[in-house]
């Protein structure tokens, strides 16, 4: 799993078209969204990741959780996304994955919202410039 964290000032975006023949089915209200002052973590979950998937949703909730309280934040931003590896896991495991992660962080007290699975979405993001506002990690199962 390749994770992306960039502490925001607010992050945006609008379902476009599906990118996926069957991508998450959403109700209206998530078809735009908005977070404000909120660590967006981009995430690609990988094929490696198949093996383990519950090893991967703890060690990306842990890792998330760690840069949250170094950043101060309490919004928390989960974005599917499909361009931080060339080795992607499949749909219906990565969706899962994200879904878990989504929820295990709710269950730590975040406020916490997700954009939808398999569609080309529109996003405007406001990087906050400071030392830790742009941060990466790498998550794989143990061999
Ligand atoms: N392994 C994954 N990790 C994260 N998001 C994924 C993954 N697989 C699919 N998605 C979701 O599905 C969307 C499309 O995934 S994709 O791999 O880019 N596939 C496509 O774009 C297809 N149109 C051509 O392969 C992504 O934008 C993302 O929302």
């Amino acid at each position: 799993m390749r994770v992306l964290l960039i502490h925001s000032d607010y992050i945006e975006y609008e379902v476009k078209d599906k990118a996926l023949k069957n991508p998450e089915p959403i109700p209206d209200e998530m078809k735009k969204g908005r977070m404000d002052e909120v660590l967006v973590a981009f995430i690609s979950v990988e094929k490696v990741d198949e093996k383990n998937p519950e090893e991967v949703v703890e060690k990306a909730v842990e890792e998330i959780v760690n840069v949250a309280k170094q950043v101060k934040a309490e919004n928390l931003f989960v974005y599917p996304f499909a361009h931080l590896s060339s080795e992607l896991a499949k749909p219906s495991v990565a969706l899962e994955v994200l879904k878990k992660i989504e929820e295990k962080l709710k269950e730590k007290g975040y406020n916490v919202g997700r954009a939808p699975f398999g569609y080309y979405k529109a996003f405007k993001i406001s990087c906050k410039g400071h030392p830790l506002a742009e941060l990466s990690r790498t998550i794989v199962p143990e061999a």
